[in-house]
């Protein structure tokens, strides 16, 4: 399988373009005319400059209104066309790709069409060129692959190919299987993007929300499927016009390109067993059991205001690693679900985290079915390993970086396992100050929402996860969009927060903790009020919410007063689902907009109390406020 991407998808000039690209590993690259003619290099030279990144050019586009013009208009596109060749020949590029005609004048009618892609194909022929047809979701008389492809047919000329993309035929609802029908060969070349829905005309949407496959919601794996069906084998080629990439970092854009189609056609590989496809073998996205740890990187100090929270919350330090300043945090029973690694050290990742963003959850370790399988698919899609020097007897935990520069650590069933026993030493029992918390129920991280996509399909091609659909958060200083990436039962749950501005509590948090990720963790408990009643006794303060709140759960979910006088008096915000009920209480503020949440689930119930979080980014702001927060 040979990858491409068109040089529209990235933002930069074309040297940019290119060398981002063949950074990521893409074999070759579709050249967008227009960063061709703003680009102040011959044609020689740009071909050149491709073919020393390692790159070949699949595909000179577009070519636009070509086919059903009247004269004098048919004679000038032949003549337009020709000059194209020209410059494709000097390129070095043997692909030209025509969209469908969109201009008033195209007089439509298949077999005219038909009669000027052959008249085209065999121009293009005398040569050594091919032109491939693709239809525009909104052509003015093709809007339909199965339309082109008819042309095609009846062209009926060997250097006259089909050109799909999965937008077109996707945007417009149009059945991907009628591409099984369609002879392999006939196919000169696939293009892929995928797009979030949303309902707004077909062009601003194709031409401003493309996104990678996986990043949207659209079925792209069903379209590839049935392109592999075929037997086409030639190569797939991101198309993604996106005005948020087109402003974003080159090399992200591109690695995240390039993870999207292994992933995509791993995917395929799985669904289409029958089918062969060339794809870098790789295990397949591997199962989450739960979240193993969270682990903070502060200074001595910060250790000790960090504990001091953490013993309000009914944890108490257990253990001490026998070779670092790292000491673990646990309540409950031994083997209790929570274990949050506090690391002091001078040295290594937690050092350098500490010293670029202060004390911060730099590190989670995530319990999965096969670390070492997971590690591999992760590098496989681009992941950056990650390695730590670790002394005599101690473990080597698989790890990679995530996106925000964090680690991310995999622990299995094997000795791994064991790695609390290993590598620390118990520390005398305290008496038993236990909150009834559980788990570590959900992670939230805080990042630019420009950033939001990379890191959704960061997780969701690595692991066995899902994304929910996004939402937006009103914070008063603006719109927060948040998205949960989730494995199933809840074995982990990741809440995303795309921060807009600094006003928000999320971008002030990433603002002043220059970009750390993780901003809450919350914590699961079976019992809620009897969890508030014992970290109140063990001196925690709950962020105080407004009394209006409870009168508006009353008046609209006919809520017992019993029961809002007593989530009142602990400061409990409430939500339910079709379901179950939802119960969640916060502390206050650590640092710059650190919190911790605990809540509880009842019955089966799904979300994540989305409804209440601008009741409770209004109570952080007032108490976060004193300490120089801007007024929103
Ligand atoms: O938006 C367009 O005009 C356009 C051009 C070329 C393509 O391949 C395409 O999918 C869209
Ligand atoms: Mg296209």
């Amino acid at each position: 399988m040979k990858t491409s991407i068109a040089t529209v998808s990235i933002s930069g000039d074309l040297r940019e373009k290119l060398a981002a690209i063949a950074a990521a590993g893409f074999d070759g690259v579709e050249i967008f005319e227009n960063d061709f003619l703003a680009f102040d290099g011959t044609p020689a030279e740009v071909g050149r400059m491709v073919r020393e990144h390692g790159l070949e050019i699949t595909l000179f586009q577009p070519f636009r209104d070509f086919e059903g013009m009247p004269e004098p208009q048919r004679a000038r596109t032949f003549d337009r066309a020709e000059r194209k060749f020209d410059l494709m020949a000097e390129l070095g590029t043997d692909l030209m790709l025509i969209c469908s005609n969109v201009s008033p004048l195209a007089l439509g009618g298949i077999d005219r069409a038909a009669a000027d892609l052959r008249e085209l194909g065999e121009r293009a022929a005398k040569r050594g060129l091919r032109v491939g047809y693709e239809a525009l979701a909104w052509g003015r008389h093709v809007s339909d692959h199965r339309d082109a492809w008819e042309i095609v047919r009846r062209a009926d000329h060997p250097n006259v190919g089909l050109i799909l993309d999965s937008f077109h035929t996707l945007a417009r609802e149009i059945d991907a299987d009628t591409i099984r029908s369609i002879p392999g060969d006939r196919i000169f070349i696939v293009q892929l993007a995928d797009a979030p829905r949303l309902a707004m005309d077909l062009l601003s949407w194709s031409r401003h929300y493309r996104n990678m496959p996986g990043e949207g919601d659209l079925p792209v794996t069903a379209f590839m499927r049935a392109v592999a069906a075929t037997g086409y084998a030639g190569p797939l080629s991101l198309e993604i016009f996106n005005d948020q990439f087109r402003g974003g970092s080159p090399r992200t854009i591109a690695v995240d390109g390039r993870r999207s189609l292994l992933n995509l056609m791993d995917e395929v590989r799985r669904e289409e067993p029958a089918v062969a496809i060339a794809v870098p073998d790789m295990p397949p996205r591997v199962s989450v059991e739960r979240v193993e740890f969270i682990e903070f990187a502060t200074s001595e100090e910060e250790a000790t205001e960090l504990g001091r929270m953490l013993s309000t919350l009914g944890f108490s330090p257990r253990a001490r690693h026998r070779s670092k300043d790292v000491v673990l945090w646990r309540q409950g029973p031994e083997r209790s679900g929570i274990n949050i690694v506090i690391n002091t050290e001078r040295e290594g990742l937690a050092h350098s985290s500490h010293l670029v963003h202060g004390a911060n959850a730099y590190a989670m370790g995530i319990r999965v079915a096969d670390a070492a399988a997971t590690v591999t698919r992760a590098r496989i899609l681009g992941a950056e390993p990650f390695e730590q020097r670790h002394g005599p007897g101690e473990l080597s935990i698989p790890a990679i970086r995530g996106v925000g520069g964090g680690v991310i650590y995999f622990i299995d069933g094997g000795e791994l396992s064991r790695v609390w026993d290993i590598e620390f030493e118990a520390l005398a029992q305290p008496e038993e100050q236990d909150a009834g918390l559980l788990a570590i129920d959900h992670i939230a991280q805080t990042m630019n929402y420009e950033e939001m996509l990379t890191w959704v399909l960061f997780y969701t091609s690595i692991l066995k996860t899902r994304k929910l659909p996004m939402v937006d958060v009103v914070d008063p200083g603006g719109l927060v969009r948040s998205q949960v990436v989730e494995a199933d039962g809840g074995a982990l749950r990741l809440t995303l927060n795309g921060a807009e501005n600094r006003k928000t509590l999320a971008g002030h948090f990433l603002a002043e903790s220059f970009g750390s990720t993780v901003q809450h963790l919350a914590f699961a408990s079976a019992d809620i009020f009897r969890s508030a009643d014992r970290v109140r006794s063990l001196g925690f303060r709950p962020l105080e919410i407004s009394p209006n709140y409870y009168d508006d759960l009353e008046a609209r979910l006919g809520l017992e007063p019993e029961l809002t006088g007593r989530m009142r008096a602990a400061n409990i915000l409430y939500d339910r689902d079709g379901d179950g009920e939802y119960f969640q209480f916060y502390s206050g503020n650590y640092g710059e907009g650190f919190f911790f949440e605990i809540v509880e689930r009842r019955g089966g119930y799904r979300g994540y109390g989305a409804v209440n979080a601008p009741f409770r980014i209004a109570a952080q702001k007032r108490a976060l406020r004193p300490k120089g927060m801007p007024k929103a």
